[in-house]
């Protein structure tokens, strides 16, 4: 048994209460946050004072080896990127690829505060060990595309993978279907999908109305939104994680509420590739639990959890001329108990409570950018930095020590992803 005991520092608790708790740790769980029993003695101490205990971020969206393209393909339209520049190099991708590629988005993430991501691509199974090595908690599906010539074995890979991986790790891993998106993937495979789903009890991560090109392409091929045509066939009630959803009508956000459909809202994906602002206000309306995503390295261009937190909080203001929207708090939530909630996991992660798992970021508040402090919330959602990022717990184990990865060497993961990088946009 370890027994961790986070000492003297402020709590961001479940209500968004910040308050001075001790926080104690026992194997990979929050044993308590303040009522600590005079018996308990902790095996080791972390003195919090100046420090903000909050719950780690969630990513809820991103395509981790992505890193490899990083730089490589910038200011294009999504459709253009995806064809001309990303799908011909991914094709040259070889397993330690994406393995190298995954573990540089993880040591990026944890260094920056998150503690969970949700991850679609392939050879998931080096996703897998990238995972179970560094520590972090995932949930990984294998993306399917139903127009490609591995339809079928992305099908086969996808249950191995579910039955392989799902829990695996201490239970760090969780496992979805990835069908890619109703432009890649037919009815017909789809129905495929959710048979699947039925089989296994799987969830699905998908991603749903990112463009009006994409929308406009659905109305016109089955007389239906992309939302909408997703309920017909019967997927969205399967607990669906769907990333995007920009071009979302009031009836799609109405058929998304019945479902209860969550979503990933990227901000700064769907701004640097002009894909449109998503109605967040609209859903939040609604009920629909938003969390927030980087998507992948290579639309954004970094995994930083804190930039997305800060657009989404600007965003939504500019873009409806209202400063009312997306308040810090709410950016917040999205960031951490509501994007646990649209990973599935909400009985778990996403708040600093007793019996929730340990998956805690502690931030620096002794630095410049966080003086005053008026309001710690709003000092994280607007003046934060990920250098502010000082201690990274998930699982209950210690996995970034004063700014230092425990469990990834970075030299070697800088090297071993400049070279593949390289090779995998060089011409034949
Ligand atoms: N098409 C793949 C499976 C999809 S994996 C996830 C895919 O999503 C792609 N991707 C990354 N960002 C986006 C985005 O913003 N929208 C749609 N697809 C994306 C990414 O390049 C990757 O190919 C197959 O042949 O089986
Ligand atoms: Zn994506």
């Amino acid at each position: 048994m370890t027994k961790l005991l986070l000492k003297g520092g402020e709590v961001l608790l479940p209500n968004g209460q910040v308050k001075q708790a001790d926080v104690a740790i026992e194997n990979n769980v929050i044993a308590y946050v303040d009522d600590i029993p005079q018996t308990w003695q902790p095996e080791k101490t972390i003195h919090c004072s100046d420090k903000l205990i909050a719950p780690g971020l969630v990513n809820t969206h991103t395509h981790a080896a992505m890193t490899l393209f990083r730089s490589y393909a910038d200011d294009m339209a999504l459709m253009d990127w995806l064809q001309k520049k990303i799908w011909p190099a991914e094709a040259k991708l070889v397993a330690q690829d994406v393995y190298w590629g995954t573990m540089l988005a993880i040591a990026e993430m944890l260094k920056s505060g998150t503690t969970t991501f949700a991850d679609m691509y392939f050879f998931m199974d080096e996703v897998a060990k990238a995972v179970d090595q560094s520590g972090i908690r995932a949930v990984l599906s294998r993306g399917m595309s139903g127009v490609t010539p591995t339809a079928q074995q992305a099908l086969t890979e996808s249950e191995e993978f579910f039955r392989t991986f799902h829990g695996f790790a201490d239970g760090r891993i969780t496992v979805m279907l990835g069908p890619h998106a109703p432009y890649t993937c037919p009815p017909d495979y789809l129905k495929k999908v959710i048979s699947l789903a039925e089989k296994l009890g799987a969830q699905i991560h998908i991603h749903l109305s990112e463009t009006e090109g994409e929308v406009l392409d659905c109305l016109k091929a089955y007389g239906k939104s992309p939302i909408a045509l997703m309920e017909e066939l019967g997927l969205l009630g399967h607990g669906v994680l769907a990333a995007h959803c920009v071009h979302v009508s009031a009836e799609d956000i109405a058929i998304m509420q019945r479902h209860k459909v969550r979503v990933a809202h990227n901000p700064g994906s769907n701004m640097k590739l002009a894909s449109g602002v998503a109605p967040v206000p609209a859903m939040l309306a609604a009920g629909l639990p938003v969390g927030l995503g980087t998507d992948g390295a290579s639309s954004n261009n970094n995994l930083d959890m804190l930039e997305e937190l800060r657009l989404a909080a600007l965003l939504h203001k500019v873009h409806e001329l209202n400063p009312l929207l997306v308040p810090a708090k709410t950016a917040v939530d999205m960031a951490t108990a509501m994007g646990a909630q649209a990973v599935g996991l909400e009985d778990a992660i996403g708040s600093i409570q007793k019996g929730f798992k340990a998956d805690l970021v502690i931030w620096n508040m002794h630095n410049l950018r966080w003086c005053p402090r008026h309001d710690r919330i709003s000092l994280l959602t607007y003046s934060a930095s990920a250098q502010d990022v000082h201690t990274v717990i998930v699982n209950g184990h210690i996995v970034v020590d004063n700014q230092k990865l425990v469990t990834i060497d970075e030299e070697k993961l800088l090297f071993e992803v400049q070279q593949r990088g390289m090779r995998l946009v060089r011409d034949r």
